[in-house]
């Protein structure tokens, strides 16, 4: 060997056969998708030339007792000697592109050159009768999985066009059963614009429809709801009663979004059925619409955009993006339109779909002015569209979590605020932008410390009599860093108030951690908290308008008051849904206990207090 020797790649035939029509499909029954487009691009190609010529499409099967035989018969152009040599018999060459340009727009739906190979994975041999529309002999090609091939010049002249026979191979019966067929023709081919016939007992049976007007012009599915509707029955197997057509400036690719009957989880895949050239290519299609449209399920047929080999997904690529852009306009739009023109239309959306509306307007805020006031919040005064709450309330208060909402909100209810619940996806950046889309709006955060600003001072008299007993309760608490607060608030049921800023608050979760951890997090986790044992120390505000609390402090330094504190704080903690530490659960564990036995020997004890 001298040392520039040059070589070629050798092609294992069998081998990559194999990897093309096994492994390159989700399925086998893609092999009936390969049949029925290449038939279909044939008859397409035949009316390049005869644009009168009228396609059909017939498939039937045969084999009683043996093994079943599928023939599919297209009248398209046919295949010519030279043709099959070039076309059908080599790997990766098609005759639906031009030059090596996989790129380059065509009117055919094929166009890699290896989809007749899925055939291998429901028979061992593929043979071709056609005759070519340009005249010539009539031919038969047997090809085989082993990567050979014959080619015989029949007696008969056959009419132009091709029939593809495949006989089943065992362990793929189900793929040759009558329906099967069916099902899988009106699957992958209802849209497709010739008639594809089945034969049945009953004779020939057409499987797709004549094409609707509105596939054509998606601007004409308004006049026609009742046939829009019912094709979405049968395609996409929902009763939807609302849609918005869809089209793109180009023309090019069209749809129909079907309004969801209910609301859907925000994590709900996006089942859109995707036709490319109207032969079906997905019906997970995910990335066809922007994220926020999940309260669609779409029919969208396209003959723009480009397919993986695997002809089951689209490429990413920029003319996606632009497209997925044009289809949310146009949903956007038409939801635009209805605020003006049929709020009641756009309202009975909002109810149902009110999250994915709530995506929509946080990623565009035009779409939020127009919306904004049919979308309902979760607030203290209960569920409310925001135009409501606008109506009857000039100031709104909104918290950033739910913890933060369940805190606080009854007793800034009680202080007549209006608190919205921003704990659920979007509230809270919807609400901060409010005063953005509505005019004269006014809205704040809430955080629970700042309720305690609407509470009243005691007097200095009180402050006088109670500031021992004040005192006494402070120091019990101080080794659960809370400070005690005697104050008048409302609503008097309430006993008392737990509060803390945001500091003690990440210091206390931070510790609630660490009780749980493992030694090495837990000590790693007690650093941090002692860079936080400066935070500050959270509140108990006790109710001096409460009838308990008022008496618990009339009656001054008794032996009850520890143990009656402490229970206040664990309680304070329930009632804003705290979670307790393990200290604080055995507070509440002795302190039942205590006053159980308190209650049993209320003769004995000492302040006389009953509680
Ligand atoms: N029914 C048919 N009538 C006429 N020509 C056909 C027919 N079926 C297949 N052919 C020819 O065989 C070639 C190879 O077909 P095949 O299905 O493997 O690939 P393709 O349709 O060109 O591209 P793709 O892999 O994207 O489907 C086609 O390009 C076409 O020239």
């Amino acid at each position: 060997m001298s040392q520039h020797d040059n070589y070629r790649f050798q092609v294992n035939l069998g081998g990559m056969i194999d990897i093309l029509s096994n492994h390159l499909y989700s399925s086998p029954k893609v092999y009936l998708r390969e049949l029925l487009q290449n038939a279909v691009d044939a008859v397409t190609a035949r009316r390049e030339n005869e644009p009168l010529a009228e396609g059909s499409i017939k498939i039937d099967v045969t084999g009683a007792g043996g093994p079943a035989t599928l023939t599919i018969q297209d009248n398209g152009i046919g295949l010519t000697e030279e043709n099959i040599h070039e076309f059908l018999a080599v790997i990766g060459q098609s005759s639906k592109r031009s030059g090596d340009l996989l790129a380059q727009p065509t009117s055919f739906i094929g166009r890699f050159g290896i989809g007749l190979l899925s055939c291998f994975m429901v028979s061992d041999e593929i043979v071709v009768l056609t005759q070519s529309a340009k005249g010539g002999p009539s031919l038969e090609w047997r090809g085989k999985p082993d990567g050979t091939y014959s080619i015989r010049k029949l007696d008969t002249e056959l009419t132009p066009g091709t029939r593809v026979f495949l006989r089943c191979k065992p362990g793929s019966e189900a793929y040759f059963e009558q329906e099967f067929l069916e099902s899988s023709i009106y699957y992958y081919g209802a849209l497709l614009p010739y008639p594809i016939t089945l034969q049945t007992e009953q004779g020939f049976k057409q499987i797709n429809e004549a094409l609707p007007i509105w596939i054509k012009h998606p601007d004409m599915a308004r006049s026609h709801k009742a046939e829009v509707l019912a094709w979405g029955e049968r395609l996409l197997g929902d009763r939807f009663k609302d849609f918005i057509p869809l089209q793109t400036a180009s023309g090019r690719t069209g749809g129909i979004a079907y309004i969801l009957p209910q609301g859907v989880n925000l994590n709900a895949k996006r089942a859109h059925r995707v036709y490319l050239k109207n032969m079906l290519v997905s019906e997970k299609a995910e990335n066809i619409l922007p994220e926020w449209a999940f309260f669609v399920k779409c029919l969208i047929w396209s003959d723009e955009l480009q397919l993986t080999a695997s002809r089951e997904h689209f490429y990413e690529n920029d003319q996606l993006e632009e497209v997925r852009g044009e289809l949310g306009e146009a949903i956007r739009s038409e939801l635009m339109t209805m605020a003006e023109l049929a709020p009641d239309r756009l309202q009975a959306i909002i109810g149902s779909h009110a999250l994915s509306m709530k995506a929509l307007a946080v990623e565009d805020e035009q779409f939020y002015r127009i919306i904004y006031r049919w979308l309902p919040f979760h607030s203290s005064i209960g569920q409310r569209e925001l135009g409501e709450l606008l109506q009857e309330h000039k100031h709104l208060y909104y918290t950033l979590t739910l913890d933060e909402y369940r805190q606080i909100t009854h007793v800034a209810a009680a202080q007549s605020l209006v608190v919205v619940n921003g704990g659920y996806i979007y509230d809270y950046e919807l609400m901060s932008r409010l005063p953005l889309v509505h005019n004269g709006a006014e809205v704040e955060r809430l955080l629970p410390e700042d309720v305690s600003f609407t509470f009243t001072d005691l007097t200095a008299e009180e402050r006088r009599n109670y500031y021992e007993a004040t005192r006494e309760a402070d120091a019990v608490l101080q080794e659960f860093r809370t400070q005690v607060q005697l104050k008048r608030f409302k609503p008097s049921e309430l006993p008392a108030l737990y509060t803390l800023s945001k500091e003690s608050s990440d210091l206390r979760s931070l510790e609630l951690t660490r009780e749980a951890a493992t030694d090495l997090f837990s000590s790693v986790l007690g650093n941090l908290s002692a860079g936080l044992q400066n935070a500050g120390y959270a509140t108990l505000y006790l109710n001096l308008d409460n009838p308990v609390i008022s008496r618990l402090f009339q009656s001054g330094k008794n032996a009850i008051l520890p143990i009656a504190i402490k229970m206040l704080y664990v309680n304070a903690l329930m009632m804003g849904h705290y979670p307790m530490n393990r200290q604080e659960l055995s507070v509440l564990n002795s302190g039942i206990i205590q006053f159980i036995d308190w209650g049993l020997s209320s003769k004995d004890h000492n302040g006389g207090t009953t509680v």
